[in-house]
């Protein structure tokens, strides 16, 4: 199957001779939620702006469902919604023009029966009479979504979706986005909150410094690179560790009443087993254990600061 973006030996470099993206190879296929993470400064806004036609490119190629986004730009363009991080539009107007409007700067008829199912799938049929202006910053958010959905585009991006909205509103736009790409959109989207990707993403790319370091499913990233701990809290405080454990991946706590064992989420409970036996051998009793799953926020962070 064709994927819906494909990038092909993408590179930026700005007016000044800064290079912001080098040699970037992406392809994003129908119907998957793709996250890009990377931190500030590492291309991202960039990438998307090439993508969305609203930067031009310095040598590479890019098809937006099937369309060159340079030679058959209107085509590329018009099978893209983009939602900005900031917001957009004219405060004074209602809600319905606000979303009609958008519809026909891409020269799509006027379909009222598109619009309204948008609003109503962004819960703002209500307010379609409204002012932007009187609306609550969610709400306002929600209509730049309707906004970027209102020429029926097959690929959706999303540039930080949730900066700055309440933990509620977050998750009432993750199950949104959900729901758009159940209704067959592809979803791209950037974050600064790596929760919001370890919940939403099929994929996952990290970019830094202009380059993309990788691409991987969540699931197979989380236990590629994830790591387990294993904490056992001792019935009797030990003065260090005994010399039998000193080649395990094993630290004794400051006041002696912790092991802490860290294993590859891949190596799995073999170890595990192998050392409780090992301490029942030894005559070391705990009392309680506990075991942790690295976070992708852990994974992302020991990413870019390699
Ligand atoms: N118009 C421009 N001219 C020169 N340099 C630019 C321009 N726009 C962006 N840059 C530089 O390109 C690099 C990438 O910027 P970009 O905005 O794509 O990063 P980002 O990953 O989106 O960052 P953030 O997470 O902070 O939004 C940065 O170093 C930025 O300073």
């Amino acid at each position: 199957m064709q994927p819906d973006i494909s990038v092909r030996n993408l590179s930026k470099v700005y007016a000044g001779g800064f290079q912001a993206l080098k040699n970037i190879n992406l392809d994003i296929q129908r119907g998957e939620i793709f996250a890009l993470l990377g931190p500030n400064g590492a291309g991202k806004t960039t990438l998307i702006s090439i993508i969305c036609g609203i930067v031009n490119l310095s040598s590479g190629t890019v098809l937006a469902s099937g369309h060159d986004i340079v030679r058959d730009y209107r085509a590329a363009r018009s099978a893209i919604g983009l939602v900005p991080q900031e917001l957009n539009t004219d405060a004074f107007e209602t809600v319905w023009d606000a979303v009609s409007f958008s519809r026909g700067l891409f020269g799509k008829p006027a379909n009222p029966a598109h619009i309204e199912k948008v609003l109503k799938d962004l819960s703002l049929w209500d307010k379609r009479n409204s002012r932007i202006m009187s609306l609550s910053g969610g709400m306002k958010r929600r209509v730049m979504i309707a906004k970027a959905l209102s020429h029926e585009p097959r690929i959706l991006f999303l540039d930080e979706p949730t900066a700055g909205v309440d933990v509620e509103l977050r998750r009432d736009m993750w199950e949104m986005v959900r729901g758009l790409r159940a209704n067959g959109v592809t979803i791209i989207l950037t974050t600064h909150y790596i929760e919001e990707a370890e919940e939403m993403a099929d994929r996952i790319g990290v970019i830094r410094q202009g380059e993309i370091i990788l691409v991987e499913g969540k699931d197979q990233l989380m236990a590629k690179l994830g790591k387990k701990e294993l904490r056992l809290l001792l019935q009797q405080p030990l003065e260090s560790l005994p010399g039998e454990l000193a080649a395990e991946p094993i630290e004794l706590s400051e006041d002696g009443f912790e092991l802490v064992y860290t294993f590859d989420s891949q190596q799995q409970q073999a170890g595990v087993a192998r050392l409780l036996r090992q301490l029942g051998e030894m005559g070391i009793e705990y009392r309680d254990l506990q075991t942790r799953e690295s976070s992708l926020e852990e994974i992302f962070v020991g990413l870019v600061h390699e």
